[in-house]
């Protein structure tokens, strides 16, 4: 079974990286570096390139300039699937599972990690059905450190909105990866459940080791969960630091509220 928990994750170097769509310069020239096993977020105001920066990381974009490498390996030219079976995963904005149960959408996560072929898998050969047994051992624990233990055979469709988007959270976790991508996990989310998502990402960050890359519009969030925050506007890197530094930062200010604005609590 793959255990890439035991080790500390390796650094992940964003460098120089540039996307053009058209006309439009979607990022120019970002750079940042996420530390082994920290929380590194990414804020901006809408359009500011996020998303963008998530899908170069994850292989879903090709960057026009600059390296995206992850200790040392270079992720830049990867397909997304070859960046995944790296370590790197990572939840949508707007996709929330609604077929299956909990369990089923978990050993969907777990597929990438089998070594059993299709035919010992369809023959049901014992080190197939050890593995299979294996790795749903795992789902259960998985759905255990994201809050859903007692919905694990619980069909998606019942679950509550927040519980969903649980579900694709662990479903990322079951790619153990090292690196984990979470673009807007809290999004249309209620306060109860918000607060649960922060404590569950909490928790992972300090029991996985993983390091998380954050985009998230809830300030809050983003405050108590990131060691480093690297803020983005029109495509470019406007600051960096801890969330205590950026959200006093002038330029963060400005970004935010407009032309001369002061307010304390814009970041
Ligand atoms: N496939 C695309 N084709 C053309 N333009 C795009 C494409 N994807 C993004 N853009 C543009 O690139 C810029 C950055 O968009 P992006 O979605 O990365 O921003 P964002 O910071 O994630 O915004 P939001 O907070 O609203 O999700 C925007 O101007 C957007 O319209």
């Amino acid at each position: 079974m793959t255990d890439r928990t035991t080790t500390a994750p390796p650094v992940l170097d964003v460098r120089d990286v540039t996307v053009r769509f058209a006309g439009l310069t979607a990022l120019d020239g970002v750079s940042f570096t996420v530390a082994p096993g920290s929380v590194h977020a990414l804020i901006g105001p809408n359009g500011a390139g996020k998303s963008t920066c998530f899908n170069v990381l994850s292989g879903l974009c090709r960057p026009a300039a600059g390296t995206v490498t992850l200790g040392g390996t270079e992720l830049t030219r990867l397909a997304p699937h070859r960046i995944a079976a790296l370590g790197v995963a990572r939840t949508f904005q707007n996709i929330v599972t609604t077929h299956g149960t909990v369990a089923d959408n978990l050993m969907l996560g777990r597929h990438a990690l089998s070594r059993a072929g299709f035919a010992a898998s369809a023959l049901r050969l014992p080190s197939a059905v050890r593995e299979q047994r294996e790795h749903l051992a795992r789902a259960r624990e998985i759905a255990g450190l994201t809050g859903l233990a007692h919905h694990f055979d619980t069909p998606v469709a019942l679950l509550s909105y927040g519980d969903r988007k649980r579900v694709e959270l662990a479903r990322a976790l079951c790619l153990e990866p090292r690196v984990l991508l979470l673009d807007e996990p809290v999004a249309g989310m209620n306060a109860a459940e918000r607060a649960r998502t922060a404590e569950v990402v909490g928790e992972l960050r300090a029991g996985l080791g993983l390091s998380v890359v954050l985009v998230e519009h809830d300030m809050g969030l983003v405050m108590r969960l990131a060691d480093d925050v690297t803020v983005l506007d029109f495509g470019r890197p406007i600051a960096h630091g801890t969330p205590d530094e950026v959200r006093r930062d002038p330029e963060v200010l400005r970004a935010y509220l407009g032309t001369d604005a002061t307010g304390e609590d814009a970041a």
